[in-house]
């Protein structure tokens, strides 16, 4: 036996060699593959088929990029500047507090990595792998070199590897190559000096195979493949730029220009009044760092983790992070039958042939031939394979036959596979030819029909088209098998009809989307009459069925309204996929689309949420896909929606409480400035109150339940703007509330005989306790917080109580009130605390409840006057 090279290397000449050559320098019997000890052996000494990504940034690394904002370097500066001019202790609290929010925003940022991160290993990336001489589904990652690996349509290849047979394989080699046409494969060698794109008898890693099948050699893996290794198949780590940030991203910008020129110019102010410039210079820090929303972007990040990880535990993977605000959005979900709706466990309860219906038991005799073509012309093993397939095994030996029997009496010898747009597979054994696929297609092929117990006649093509309605309406899948000799006419073997068990909890993630006004709409490869039952069973409308050849035969001006009004598509090609989905984007919907083939990924691709299947879905389909469903369920997409809303609804609400607070906190020190009066709040104050209100307050809202009845209101429409109306006008409201409050109780405060750092610490509290008040309100934007109570949010118990917590702390403990300027206060103190905070809860729910009416009537007039 030849020994094993010492590096299994991609460039070496494996391209060049014959495939006999090649098996015989790796060391293996391309038919048998390898020993289970020797690919251990072997695994031992080449490693693991993955290629470690480069580390990271170190944890040093990640916390110092915390500092990294303009921000900070101004508000350091302005630490620096205190310094300089004997301020020590306001210098230190600068510094403390930049440093407690690098922290926070350091471990935050730290989780919801961690948490993406972890997403990857929930898809399984798998591999066909001869070993002594059974093929198995193995880890991808367990490949060696010299492992003979079986490559079929829809597959990414899983190593770099030489062909060693071929039986119609195109592999899409864009990913290496750059070229998007499939490359049609052979076994045989090539020049030595041959390029990648020009191999023809080698696939290398990470390419995906678009038809046919093959089998090949493994000659390098992991990081000395071609592609450098197996990329993962969840692509979401690191990227957490969606439309929507970056929408934020760029108002946070305007926002801060904004906010700059505004200091600039009370800085200007304020020292031309005599007020000395480095006092200022503090002061007008503190109003930028008070009203700059610095912690949107990464907030919202955090948001769309938490919705990712929330994702993930109802069974959908998502693979890109803007999915996660699209999906909330989602006006019509496409979605296939086999497998999403149905459980895709497959049962063959019925046979017919020459206008008599059997059981599989019954045909055994009757319709043996029927039977062994299905065994024949069938690529499934009892527990493996496509479960259409092994259905068919199954009938075969509830019928009395013994597959591994009659595979071993009649090998075969060429191979057609089958694919969705043939919807056929041939097979060829001893010089027949089997046929098996969907009635239409086989039927259209025969001539003649086999009889049940013997006999032949001409086909009765009327008798033969009742039968197969009456099995289509009981929602049966049905497969013709038809039988081409030599010298004689094609003759149809009989029908084989499969039950599949719609899933119980699509029926139920059905009704939930149709209340939530999301259209729900069934597109399946397989028959109208199998569609029309299986979508009445799931509780779909299912009125009106379109063909694929009736899709075709639209006019095109028809084409759009006609897709748009049907529930249920039946013998859709994967090309039509693709128009259905344009058709529904053109008509201004939000399409979620469901697909399993190789030949699903344009539709994917074009779908604004293209959806995978993680168990039963080929690799291709899941490269193209933005998320991945684990389990296959439909009611795992309806999940991923329901999630998707709350996100988005929590980014609202965010949004909602930190612009006001924010603008608030600046307006404050803006108004003293123009004012010329004493500060109410003194710069290192207004620090302590964005940071810990930022951080203890705001990012509660991330964690904000899905609130009740979220799955029964309209998709949000997709032109809605973030910013609306009622936005800027709750800006307006909260920022002159704040400055009221956080005037009139240190003005107050100072009139009855109160300190100044007396008065200010109330003033502080007011602050905080109105913005807390608000939070409350922002729980629910739109509608009275009360009526609409969310429920119970640990989070947000939490967060108000560390609050609270801080505040005291702030309040009583001497080194802080050192530190902030702060002093103890009695008990009437508080007192104005809690009745700010309700007269601020008060209107702010008064404004809530005057625009929800307000709606609520003009809805009405609309809805009394159509025609309006
Ligand atoms: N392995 C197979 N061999 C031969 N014909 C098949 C095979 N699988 C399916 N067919 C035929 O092709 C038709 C279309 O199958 P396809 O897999 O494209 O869609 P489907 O699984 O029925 O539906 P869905 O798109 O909802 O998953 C089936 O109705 C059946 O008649």
């Amino acid at each position: 036996m030849a020994v094993l090279p010492a590096s299994a290397s991609a460039t070496g000449p494996f391209h060049a060699l014959p495939a006999s050559a090649v098996a015989e320098r790796l060391a293996v019997d391309p038919g048998r593959g390898l020993s289970d000890s020797e690919a251990e052996t072997r695994l031992r000494r080449f490693g693991e088929n993955v290629v470690r990504e480069p580390p990271g940034p170190g944890p040093l690394r990640r916390l110092l990029a915390q500092f990294h904002d303009p921000l900070i370097h101004v508000l350091l500066l302005a630490g620096v500047v205190t310094w300089v001019f004997g301020g020590h202790v306001d210098a230190a609290v600068i510094a403390g507090v930049v440093l407690l929010n690098a922290v926070v925003g350091f471990v935050q940022e730290s989780r919801a990595q961690r948490a993406l991160d972890a997403l990857s290993a929930m898809v399984p990336v798998e591999a066909t792998a001869v070993r002594d001489g059974v093929p198995r589904r193995i880890p991808a990652a367990r490949l060696v070199p010299g492992d003979v690996v079986e490559l079929a349509a829809g597959d990414r290849v899983p190593a770099d590897v030489r062909l060693v047979a071929v039986n119609r394989a195109e592999i899409d080699e864009s990913a290496l190559t750059g070229e998007s046409v499939p490359v049609v494969k052979s076994a045989g060698p090539v020049a030595a000096d041959a390029p990648v794109a020009d191999r023809t008898g080698s696939a290398y890693s990470g390419t995906l195979v678009t038809r046919g099948r093959a089998r090949g050699l493994v000659t390098a893996t992991g990081g000395a493949t071609q592609l450098g290794g197996i990329q993962h198949l969840v692509a979401t780590a690191g990227a957490v730029a969606t439309p929507l940030t970056r929408k934020l991203a760029r108002f946070s910008r305007q926002l801060s220009v904004v906010i700059v020129a505004v200091s600039a110019a009370a800085f200007v102010l304020g020292v031309v009044r005599g007020t000395p410039a480095p006092e200022m210079f503090t002061a007008v820090v503190a109003l930028a760092v008070g009203a700059i929303p610095e912690g949107l972007p990464a907030a919202v990040a955090i948001v769309l983790a938490i919705g990712v990880v929330r994702m993930s535990r109802r069974g959908a993977i998502v693979r890109h992070l803007p999915a996660v605000e699209t999906l909330g959005g989602t006006t019509v979900i496409c979605t296939d039958k086999t497998g999403t709706l149905t459980r895709n466990r497959m049962t063959v309860t019925t046979l017919a042939a020459g206008g008599v219906l059997l059981t599989p038991a019954e045909a055994g005799s009757a319709l043996r031939e029927c039977l062994v073509a299905g065994v024949l012309c069938n690529d499934a093993e009892l527990e493996e394979g496509d479960p259409t397939e092994i259905a068919l095994l199954g009938a075969a030996i509830a019928a009395g036959l013994d597959p591994a029997a009659i595979r071993a009496a009649a090998p075969r010898t060429d191979t057609v596979p089958f694919e969705s747009e043939t919807r056929t597979m041939t097979t060829v054994h001893k010089g027949i030819t089997y046929v098996k696929g969907a009635v239409e297609e086989v039927v259209a092929r025969c001539t003649d029909e086999l009889l049940p117990g013997g006999g032949i006649r001409a086909l009765d093509r009327k008798a033969l088209a009742r039968v197969h309605d009456t099995l289509t309406g009981r929602g049966l899948r049905v497969l013709a098998f038809a039988r081409i000799t030599p010298g004689t006419t094609p003759a149809l073997l009989g029908l084989q009809a499969m039950h599949d068990p719609p899933r119980p909890e699509a029926v139920a993630a059905v009704a939930a989307c149709r209340s939530a006004g999301i259209d729900v709409k069934m597109i399946t490869g397989d028959h109208a009459g199998t569609a029309r039952a299986v979508a009445g069973e799931v509780g779909l409308a299912s009125g009106r069925v379109l063909t694929g050849a009736e899709l075709a035969a639209l006019p095109e001006e028809e084409f759009d309204a006609a897709v748009a009004g049907t529930q249920v598509f039946a013998r859709v090609s994967p090309g039509q996929k693709l128009d259905l989905v344009r058709a529904l984007q053109r008509r201004g919907h939000v399409v979620a689309m469901t697909g399993d083939g190789v030949n699903d990924a344009p539709a994917l691709r074009r779908a604004d949420i293209g959806v995978a299947m993680g168990s039963g879905g080929t690799d291709a389909a899941r490269q193209a896909a933005d998320m991945i469903l684990t389990d296959d369920d439909f009611a795992s997409i309806e999940a991923a929606v329901r999630v998707g809303r709350g996100v988005f609804d929590n980014l609202r609400k965010f949004i909602a409480w930190t612009l006001p607070a924010n603008i608030g906190e600046g307006m404050v020190v803006l108004v003293a400035i123009l004012l010329g009066a004493t500060l109410p709040i003194v710069p290192v104050q207004i620090l302590w109150i964005n940071m810990t209100t930022a951080v203890f307050l705001g990012l509660t809202m991330a964690f904000e339940p899905t609130e009740h009845g979220i799955m029964r209101r309209p998709p949000r429409p997709p032109e809605r703007p973030l910013f609306t109306g009622s936005l800027l006008r709750r800006v307006v409201l909260v920022s002159l509330l704040l400055v009221v409050a956080a005037f009139a109780a240190y003005r107050l405060q100072l009139a009855w005989g109160a300190s100044v750092a007396e008065a200010r610490t109330t003033a502080i509290n007011v602050f905080v306790g109105v913005q807390a008040a608000y939070l409350v309100s922002c729980r629910v934007p739109d509608r009275p917080v009360l009526r609409a109570w969310p429920g119970h949010s640990r989070m947000f118990v939490l967060g108000l109580g560390l609050t609270a917590g801080l505040q005291l702390l702030l309040t009583y403990v001497p080194v802080l009130n050192t530190g902030f300027h702060t002093a103890p206060v009695g008990v009437s103190s508080w007192l104005w605390v809690l009745g700010a905070a309700v007269a601020a809860f008060a209107v702010v729910e008064t404004d809530k409840l005057l625009w929800h009416r307000l709606g609520t009537a003009a809805r009405r007039r609309v809805r009394a006057s159509p025609s309006a």
